[in-house]
């Protein structure tokens, strides 16, 4: 049996390669991060060129550290920032435009047409999601009205889309060359396009003609979990691809959430909780969208619910690069440490608008409650409660949407090294907050899915019997202290309404 499965963790900051052994064990780590572009207020892009480069330099960096060959891996499994829409030519590889970032706010106008045209829920009950910037499809519909020659070349089939899982899926198995690659993608990223029907499947014809896609342009909608096709590129030669599924799916899946109710937060970027509902197709009531957490092979496909937070991690990363507060995210802690508390202030980060669970396009970022006392101390607290606050927001929908109260909170992604940030969700939700021994959970998902399909694993019970912990956070608050922060909170969400006419 080959020794490894690799796994490419696409996020929106950095590209990573992981090698897992059969204990579900990191082996070695190839990782590198890109350029965020940002041309105007609101927008934000990636070259998707460089993300194909970076992505060939951290698979050899990886294979490299391990001192593995193409013979030593068994399949490699992809995972992705989902949403970001890329077009590209399918004769040249030629990216139409960079790829549209999913923080991206430039459809804001199209929004506001559907929202007076039809509602933001009008296409809820097709394919779980609202209107909204977030979502695909808005993205490739301004793509396609933007871009010259663009939608003449997708409607002869030569211009093709994808999110990122796409892109590389399609460059690892031969891109350009040769016979060209294969154009796929799974049910976990179709369900973020808002084109995919979530009961069959299948790309809607109703939601194509809503936005004016040409289907031609569409990747095959696959499972997570299958061999989509072989490298076919001196990097990893003849291994199978075999495992896709957007990296909120993936989390959910490496943190072995298999059963109905069971949930997990991934604090990165944006911080995404998400909840397996079974084969039940559930509705929000209360702000949620309605989402698929993963389908294996030819098993059927498991439902779930979404609270998706645009900027957590994202706001550490302005304070670092726009204000120069500190040098890296990391620093945000002992900064945060120098107070004893929020000292009045509260940051509501709504840079993308805000979603989960409020859905406002109109929101822009504020920063509340400030006097002459506040100093950076107390704007770092602020920065790292906003996560907190804003996971609190969603938990309580996902409560009362499922019916089921959280016993604790299962976490991973890059911002659970945050010993204070952790501390102070436990006690803001007060509810236990743990943390898995693979923190590495995004990638791990995504080898889960490749493992199963080239038989390197077995079944579900076999990953459920590696899920350890490796730390755990305990509320600690008076219910008094607690209710009070979180009033402030609520107040201060208000006040950032209302500022994009
Ligand atoms: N110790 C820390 N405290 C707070 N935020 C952190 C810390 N370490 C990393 N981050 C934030 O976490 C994010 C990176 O996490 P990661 O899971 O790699 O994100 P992504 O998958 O979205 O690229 C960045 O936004 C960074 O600012
Ligand atoms: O790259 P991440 O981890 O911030 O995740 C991005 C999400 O998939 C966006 O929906």
């Amino acid at each position: 049996m080959s020794k490894y499965i690799a796994a490419i963790d696409q996020g929106t900051t950095s590209t990573r390669c992981i090698l897992f052994n059969h204990q579900g064990h990191i082996v070695s780590v190839g990782q590198k991060e890109h350029e965020q572009i940002y041309p105007k207020p609101g927008w934000v892009e990636h070259d998707p060129t460089e993300i194909w480069k970076n992505t060939l330099e951290v698979i050899a960096i990886a294979r490299i550290k391990a001192s593995a060959t193409a013979a030593d891996i068994a399949a490699i499994g992809i995972t992705n920032q989902r949403e970001t829409t890329v077009v590209w030519n399918k004769r040249t590889g030629k990216p139409y435009y960079n790829a549209l970032v999913w923080q991206d706010t430039r459809t804001s106008d199209l929004v506001s047409k559907y929202e007076k045209e039809g509602g933001l829920n009008q296409f809820r009950d097709i394919t779980g999601l609202p209107v909204s910037t977030y979502f695909s499809s808005l993205k490739l519909k301004w793509l396609l009205e933007n871009v010259e020659g663009l939608r003449e070349d997708a409607e002869k089939g030569e211009a093709i889309f994808g999110n990122i899982d796409t892109f590389l899926i399609w460059h690892l198995t031969g891109g350009a060359h040769g016979d060209g690659g294969i154009h796929v993608t799974d049910v976990t990223n179709a369900s973020r396009t808002q084109l995919m029907n979530l009961r069959t499947l299948q790309w809607d014809r109703e939601m194509l003609a809503a936005y004016n896609i040409p289907e031609k342009m569409l990747p095959a909608i696959k499972s997570s979990s299958e061999i989509y096709g072989h490298v076919n590129n001196e990097i990893l030669p003849g291994v199978p691809v075999a495992g896709d599924l957007g990296d909120q799916h993936a989390a959910l899946v490496g943190q072995t959430c298999f059963e109905p109710g069971m949930a997990k937060n991934t604090y990165g970027t944006g911080c995404f909780l998400v909840m397996n509902t079974g084969n039940e197709l559930k509705t929000s009531e209360n702000g949620l969208l309605t989402t698929i957490s993963y389908k294996f092979g030819n098993e059927p496909v498991k439902y779930a619910l979404e609270g998706s937070v645009a900027v957590t991690g994202a706001l550490v990363q302005w304070v670092r690069d726009n204000l120069g507060l500190i040098k890296k995210s990391e620093d945000i802690e002992e900064l945060a440490r120098s107070v004893e508390d929020n000292g009045g202030a509260y940051f509501v980060p709504a840079f993308s608008g805000l979603y989960a669970p409020y859905w406002r396009n109109d929101a822009r970022g504020i920063i509340a409650g400030l006097t002459r006392y506040v100093n950076k101390g107390h704007i770092a607290r602020a920065v790292l409660e906003a996560t907190a606050y804003q996971t609190v927001d969603v938990v309580k929908a996902m409560e009362q949407d499922s019916g089921i109260e959280l016993a604790s909170l299962r976490v991973d992604g890059g911002m659970v090294m945050n010993q204070l940030l952790m501390q102070f969700q436990s006690d803001i939700l007060d509810t236990q907050v743990v943390c898995p021994a693979v923190a590495e959970t995004t990638a791990l998902g995504a080898a889960y899915a490749a493992g199963l399909a080239v038989g390197y694993w077995q079944n579900l019970e076999e990953l459920k019997q590696k899920w350890a912990i490796a730390q755990t956070w305990n509320p600690n608050m008076e219910a008094e202290k607690r209710e009070g922060f979180y009033n402030g909170w609520k107040k201060a969400v208000t006040k950032s309404y209302g500022w994009m006419e």
